[in-house]
């Protein structure tokens, strides 16, 4: 039996500040960094051990993964970095602080473009202060202007299929450091939830979340490491 560990990355500096942050690359906070210490420290006491890791492209991503690594001693194991593991886009939304957005738009609107399936925020207007049209890491990659969770979905599942489910079928452990929604796409599709459900999913930082595979398949639901 293979385990897929996964992990939303600790608190990060906008996550504090409430801002909307998609690909936007921030750090992570004091409490983000002991969230995914904490999260490697839990692996280590479960003797839940990672043997092949994925994250995307992003700081508060990578650095996770490294801590809760570190914490569990695995620091030596293989790392796939990957861009459609990234956050979904927040387009034009990306740096608003998120009550001042709701005070503008409304509860209703918000929470629309935050939670719903298939409706995304409003497209980032090229040249803004957040277009990343010139980093490097994304040469060559058509940049989305916006990401709903469905169009989130459409670029992590390929990605899972053709990259990661593999690994738990050859009885690795996987470990996947990434974010809020990127991981909400994986949840939905790993356990079968409705595009009306999905609505009321949230995945907290620096907890990791696990399930249980046999070969290519899950058996039985996923739960909270540290309830195991
Ligand atoms: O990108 C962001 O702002 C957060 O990582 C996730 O935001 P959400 O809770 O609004 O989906």
């Amino acid at each position: 039996m293979s385990k897929l560990i996964l992990v939303r990355h600790g608190q990060s500096e906008w996550n504090l500040a409430d801002r909307f942050t998609g690909w936007w690359d921030v750090d992570l906070t004091e409490k983000g960094v002991a969230e995914a210490k904490a999260a490697g420290e839990l692996m280590k006491a479960k003797g839940v051990l990672p043997t092949v890791a994925f994250t995307s492209v992003q700081k508060r991503a990578i650095k996770t993964l490294n801590i809760a690594l570190e914490a569990c001693d695995r620091l030596w194991i293989p790392v796939t970095r990957d861009w459609r593991l990234n956050e979904r886009h927040y387009g034009g939304l990306t740096g608003l602080n998120k009550q001042e957005t709701r005070e503008k738009h409304g509860e209703k609107q918000v929470h629309i473009w935050r939670r719903s399936f298939d409706v995304p925020p409003p497209e980032l207007e090229p040249g803004s202060e957040f277009d990343l049209a010139s980093d490097p890491r994304y040469a060559g990659i058509d940049i989305p202007r916006t990401e709903s969770l469905k169009l989130t979905i459409e670029r992590v599942l390929p990605y899972w299929e053709e990259a990661i489910l593999p690994q738990l079928a050859k009885g690795e452990n996987v470990i996947i450091s990434a974010h809020g929604n990127s991981l909400r796409a994986l949840v939905k599709h790993l356990s079968n939830i409705s595009d009306e459900d999905i609505t009321g999913l949230e995945i907290p930082t620096g907890q990791p979340i696990v399930y249980d595979f046999d070969g290519a398949t899950p058996v039985g639901e996923r739960y909270y490491l540290k309830d195991a």
